[in-house]
């Protein structure tokens, strides 16, 4: 993992490099003085206050994909619902979507304004066990973030894992941006220092171009020693409502996500069908457990959830 801090001038070599104080990049660095004597840079202030938020969460689960669109979000918020079926645990959801933040339009709740209390920012309730904070909440405009600079969207992150008041979680499952970018990695550094995070569901359809980012997702899993949960395929089929013909969507050549976690040795842990009804109650902010209550899809998502569940310890 790269020892570059995210506030670093341009051209530092790493806290932990050889040449750590003493290139050129270093001058006028405020850390250049521990650095050059091999100390490093000063502990994080934050680190601290983000342990003591995530010190009442039980399971932090990363949700990734290496493109965008394939259902991310999507299965974010419908595993969300699912885990949170069970009343007596509480379930939240944490949207660091920075370029596309689509949680709380997903879970109806895009005109609610998040406040600001001596105790930090309040998630906003879905329903009594759910609850969601998205970086949408802070931005004024949406479309500011698309040019923020990476120490910019690093330092919002920061801001977020140590401002938002959670109170007592059993699974906090964190929507990130499609990719492996400098976010995910300040992202999983802040986390991990901030405790074990249980693990990450990679989420991918069957086309080779999606299942080929996987694998960039696989590595950078393994890099930041974040454990992989499974792999979720979405989108792989259609079900005719009136016939019932299935149809492949994607066809593949090279056996879709089934043959790439066999390559891997991952869990395929659900594949979803593409189901309008879904694409609806998304975009209406309406609880598709509610609208679509004895769906199969609603059923798979229960059962993902279960077998979610059961890989925690
Ligand atoms: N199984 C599905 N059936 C029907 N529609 C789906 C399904 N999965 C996702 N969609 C739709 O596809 C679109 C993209 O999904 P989503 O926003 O979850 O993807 P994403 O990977 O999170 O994208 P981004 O990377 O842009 O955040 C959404 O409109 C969503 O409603």
């Amino acid at each position: 993992m790269s020892d570059v801090p995210d506030d670093a001038n341009a051209g530092c070599p790493g806290t932990g490099s050889a040449g750590a104080g003493k290139a050129s990049g270093c001058a006028g660095c405020p850390n250049q003085g521990s650095c050059a004597t091999g100390q490093g840079p000063p502990p994080d202030a934050d680190v601290p206050k983000i342990q003591d938020r995530f010190s009442r969460i039980k399971h932090k689960i990363l949700i990734l994909s290496g493109k965008g669109g394939v259902g991310k979000s999507t299965l974010t918020s419908n595993l969300a619902r699912a885990l949170a079926s069970d009343p007596s645990k509480q379930v939240a959801i944490l949207d660091v979507d920075i370029c596309g933040p689509s949680q709380p339009r997903m879970m109806g709740v895009e005109d609610e304004e998040v406040h600001n209390s001596a105790d930090g920012w309040t998630p906003v309730g879905i329903q009594p066990n759910l609850t969601l904070m998205s970086i949408a909440f802070l931005l004024g405009d949406k479309n500011d973030a698309v040019i923020w600079r990476g120490a910019r969207k690093n330092g919002m992150i920061k801001q977020f894992l140590k401002d938002v008041d959670w109170g007592e979680v059993d699974y906090l499952l964190i929507d990130t941006p499609p990719g492996t970018s400098d976010e995910h990695i300040s992202l999983v550094q802040f986390l991990l220092q901030a405790g074990p995070l249980d693990g990450a569901l990679i989420v991918s359809t069957p086309q080779e171009v999606s299942l080929l980012d996987v694998r960039k997702e696989v590595s950078f899993c393994v890099k930041t020693k974040v454990p992989i949960l499974g792999v979720v395929e979405n989108m792989a089929r259609f079900v005719c409502p009136n016939c019932a013909h299935t149809t492949l969507l994607f066809p593949t050549s090279t056996g879709g996500a089934e043959q790439m976690c066999k390559d891997s040795n991952l869990e395929l842990l659900a594949q979803l069908p593409l189901e309008p009804a879904l694409a609806k109650a998304l975009d209406n902010g309406e609880d598709f457990f509610e609208t679509n209550p004895d769906s199969t899809l609603a059923k798979s998502f229960l059962d993902l959830a279960e077998k979610v569940k059961a890989k925690l310890v």
